[in-house]
């Protein structure tokens, strides 16, 4: 179990670049299977969960050159299927959550799609069936073996169909769009979700001779093609690690900068953050967070009640913020009511905070009133342990504004989607060390 020390309570200053959009990357490494011909991928963050995918297109024959950092090139010309039902893929399967989009591509071009109960945050539950009810509609031939949680799905060939999606499940989305792009004639998916990350999906499969309308809404119509051919795609910059630095700078007092964050795909995080006090500058594409000397105040709504920061399907706020926000509102003047709808064990790590010295209340596994210091008190170093990559980083960020030597353990959490996070902190003044 890895460990970050940090000694907290000194501002930071400086310039921060996000890193390619680690949700999106799980995707886009996945589409990859949809044809034999080369497709080339830069801003691919140097993750755990991107490396672990990496390795398990590797171990299914993908043939695969690093150019530089971040920059690859994939291709599937010579699948090897057999690996689909070894040992091995039953372990390393299992290894994140993102592996389940590799059913979707398998079952489109071959015929058959084979997954363990993927892994990823234990932050709830997290069920398959959108995926598994889509690839039906298509036309599959569903098992699934209790004993070892292992999944499967078999047609000779997919049939468009129309699908009204029980939830717009982001990776359900995707697994689908991408089993239908090969299928025979039209599918129409209606509560489909359309996050950035799918719409960088949706028009990287386009350009790969996919025929997709409705790119960035609930509705997305599918014409069938026979292949798709190569090409190339650049990963967005990761809004929960822009949402995460915006975090960091409030509560450490900051001024800080963060580099081409790609504005016009930010959605509601700008206006949320901005909700709780926080002054956010947009300079070309460079978010610039100045110094809060005198704290952030936050808004209550315009009768005067109190401010509810809830998350829900794009364009709604991402539930991948809630925590960052959470903790940043220990900080902040005011009251807000936390409501994390969508997972059912996310707010649990808010006990630290407690611990922490901050005034938080829990009313139930959903919802968490935070009652902010106004920087009156500062929150005190402790030692604790990552639950899940977005407490993780939220009790990093807290850790770094406590004052004293605070310890995070299973660090590997945090990990799974930050780069090289010590690093980029020390570079901007951060006095954290990895032991
Ligand atoms: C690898 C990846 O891309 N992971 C992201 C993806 O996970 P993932 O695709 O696994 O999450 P889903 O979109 O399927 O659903 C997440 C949770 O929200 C619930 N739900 C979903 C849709 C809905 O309309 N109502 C609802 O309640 C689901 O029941 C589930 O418990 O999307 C989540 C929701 O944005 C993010 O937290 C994850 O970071
Ligand atoms: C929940 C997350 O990731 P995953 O779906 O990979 O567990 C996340 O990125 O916040």
């Amino acid at each position: 179990m890895g460990t970050f020390k940090i000694e907290g309570g000194h501002q930071l200053h400086g310039e921060i670049t996000p890193q390619g959009a680690k949700n999106e990357a799980l995707q886009i490494l996945c589409a990859v299977l949809l044809t034999s011909e080369k497709v080339s991928i830069t801003n691919i963050p140097d993750i755990v969960d991107v490396n672990k995918l990496i390795s398990l297109l590797e171990d299914l024959g993908v043939k695969i050159q690093k150019k530089a950092q971040g920059s690859y090139t994939f291709m599937a010309d010579d699948i090897n299927l057999e690996y689909l039902q070894s040992t091995q893929f039953k372990e390393d399967g299992r290894g994140l959550r993102g592996s389940i989009m590799l059913v979707g591509p398998l079952l489109a071009r071959f015929g058959k799609g084979y997954i363990p109960k993927p892994g990823g945050d234990k932050i709830g539950r997290r069920r398959l069936d959108t995926h598994f009810e889509g690839f039906i509609k298509l036309g599959a031939k569903f098992r699934y073996n209790k004993e070892e949680h292992f999944y499967g799905v078999e047609a000779k060939k997919l049939k468009g169909t129309y699908m009204l999606l029980d939830e717009a499940s982001v990776t359900g989305t995707a697994n689908i769009v991408m089993a239908a792009v090969l299928a025979d004639g039209k599918t129409t998916v209606y509560n489909a979700a359309c996050e950035p990350y799918l719409q960088q999906l949706c028009k990287m499969l386009n350009r790969m001779g996919a025929k997709i309308t409705g790119i960035g809404s609930n509705l997305l119509e599918i014409e069938g093609v026979d292949s798709l051919g190569g090409t190339e795609h650049r990963m967005l910059p990761d809004m929960i690690e822009i949402g995460s630095w915006i975090g960091l700078a409030a509560m450490t007092r900051s001024h800080l900068t963060i580099k081409d964050v790609s504005w016009d795909d930010l959605g509601q995080i700008p206006t949320v953050f901005r909700k709780l006090g926080i002054q956010l500058e947009r300079k070309g594409d460079d978010i610039v967070i100045p110094e809060h000397k005198d704290g952030y105040e936050i808004q209550n709504y315009i009768d005067g009640s109190i401010l509810t920061v809830a998350d829900a399907p794009w364009p709604g706020l991402t539930p991948d913020l809630l925590s960052i926000i959470l903790v940043m509102a220990t900080q902040a003047k005011g009251e807000v009511l936390i409501h994390q709808k969508m997972f059912e064990s996310r707010l649990f790590f808010v006990d630290k905070l407690i611990d922490m010295g901050a005034k938080i209340i829990l009313c139930d596994p959903h919802r968490a009133t935070v009652i902010g210091h106004n920087f009156k008190s500062s929150l005190k170093a402790t030692t604790m342990v990552s639950p899940d990559i977005r407490a993780g980083v939220s009790l990093l960020i807290a850790a770094l504004s406590a004052k004293g030597t605070s310890t995070i353990h299973n660090i590997e959490q945090i990990d799974r989607g930050y780069e090289n996070i010590d690093t980029r902190l020390r570079a901007i003044g951060a006095k954290i060390t990895r032991v």
